[in-house]
């Protein structure tokens, strides 16, 4: 399904809405809650990778289909390989048996699993036969995706010895790897970590039972970011409130406070819940940032500048070529048919350049490539010219409800 996209009138000068609760948090929560019974899980996202995970762990199947959920596919291994009446295979979308699984499967067979590929080596689908894992001490690979340390981390209290995880190589999307241990310390594990020859090492202790009932699963702000953008292509004076965010947050991607203010969105915390303002202020000539430790924002930055006429250097983008698609090279090629500018990338970084101010082009064919953020990070920009996403209904990856409240915006959404 393909969706035309422009804006009708003038946006509301305030509005507000109700993102659902962060998918990676809720995908964390899902795999305790498997593990630790009698947990409830408040604000859950409505995401369909979260929905993915919550059924393959309810399910009695001997072959689960994980779809597009990197998270759940990584989480899913580690679980399901600690569980000693389980034998099963583990598979996913086509794009998902190119993302590599390999540090994550070789670290889980180290400890005593029984992992193995029943197509290419390294990556899914896997066949899993659950073992009993003792646990005690492992080295793993952190520079390629944080999701494989948060995966053993996941299930280690449940080991009798618990964990000493040394994490070798650049750490890289460390938020993440540190809202895993919030959300453990959350449920009563005793976390520590420490620095051995220069290697971060993570200790997790054993724990039975969960210290909480009710676990708060905090808003996305992955998908708050694409509003961030949207208050960025507006006049000054505009504003909108996003509930359910709080200023101590376990995710990485409420650094947008600080990566939006030189482009002119003024945070403010309320009770729960965020105001973005577009205030006066002038453009920045260049933005540059490394985004290694929020690469889901790279596609939404990007699409910022590009509307607003501001270079860009974004690097730390290492990781990108391995998510829902190669986003670096989508992001050069559906970037470069907006307006005039040069879009040079390399394997980890992008950067856009105006020479002069360049008008927009009519139409513009959003090409997502089975990628969610492609299609949300693109769609601010209806503010500057009509635009046309193809297979737009990507999104619910992530975000379920993004056109309906686009459409609370004035942002006019046609099928065609
Ligand atoms: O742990 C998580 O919830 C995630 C970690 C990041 O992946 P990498 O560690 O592979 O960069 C991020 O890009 C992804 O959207 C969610
Ligand atoms: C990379 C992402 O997700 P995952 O790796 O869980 O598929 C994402 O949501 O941008």
């Amino acid at each position: 399904m393909d969706f035309k996209l422009h804006k009708v009138e003038a946006p509301h000068d305030k509005s507000s809405l109700q993102i659902s609760g962060s998918k990676s948090e809720s995908n964390r929560w899902l795999i305790l809650q498997a593990l630790y019974e009698n947990l409830i899980i408040q604000n859950i996202s409505d995401s369909d990778d979260s929905k993915h995970l919550n059924e393959v762990l309810q399910s009695d199947e001997s072959v689960l289909d994980i779809g597009h959920a990197g998270t759940a596919m990584r989480f899913g291994t580690a679980f399901f390989a600690t569980q000693e009446n389980k034998d099963i295979t583990l598979t996913g979308s086509a794009r998902m048996k190119q993302r590599p699984i390999g540090i994550l499967v070789d670290a889980l067979n180290k400890l005593g699993a029984q992992v193995s590929y029943l197509e290419k080596e390294g990556y899914p689908p896997l066949r899993i036969k659950g073992s009993k894992i003792c646990g005690g001490k492992l080295s793993i690979d952190g520079s390629v995706s944080s999701q494989f340390l948060s995966a053993i981390l996941l299930v280690a209290p449940r080991f009798e010895k618990g964990l000493e995880l040394h994490v070798t190589g650049e750490l890289t999307s460390k938020p993440y790897l540190e809202m895993t241990l919030g959300i453990l310390k959350q449920v009563g594990v005793k976390v520590s970590t420490s620095n051995k020859d220069g290697n971060y090492v993570v200790h997790i202790s054993p724990l039975n039972k969960s210290a909480i009932h009710t676990a708060v699963v905090e808003s996305d702000w992955s998908s708050a970011g694409y509003w961030y953008s949207w208050v960025a292509l507006q006049e000054e004076g505009n504003e909108m409130q996003l509930s359910s965010f709080n200023e101590n947050s376990l995710q990485g991607d409420s650094e947008l406070v600080h990566m939006y203010l030189p482009l002119g969105v003024k945070t403010t915390y309320g009770r729960n819940s965020i105001k973005l303002a577009k205030i006066k202020s002038s453009l920045p000539r260049l933005v540059e940032l490394d985004l290694t430790k929020e690469p889901d924002q790279a596609q939404t930055i990007f699409a910022t500048c590009l509307a607003l006429g501001v270079d860009a250097r974004l690097t730390g983008l290492h990781t990108l070529k391995i998510k829902e698609t190669d986003r670096i090279e989508a992001m050069k090629v559906v970037g470069s048919r907006f307006r005039e500018s040069e879009i040079t990338t390399t394997n980890n970084s992008i950067h856009l350049h105006f020479e002069k101010n360049t008008v927009f082009n009519k139409d513009v064919l959003v090409d997502t490539f089975q990628d969610h953020r492609m299609a949300m990070a693109f769609a601010p920009l209806a503010m500057k010219t009509s635009l046309i996403i193809k297979d737009a209904m990507v999104v619910t990856k992530s975000y379920k409800n993004y056109y309906k409240d686009l459409k609370t915006v004035n942002v006019s959404i046609t099928e065609i």
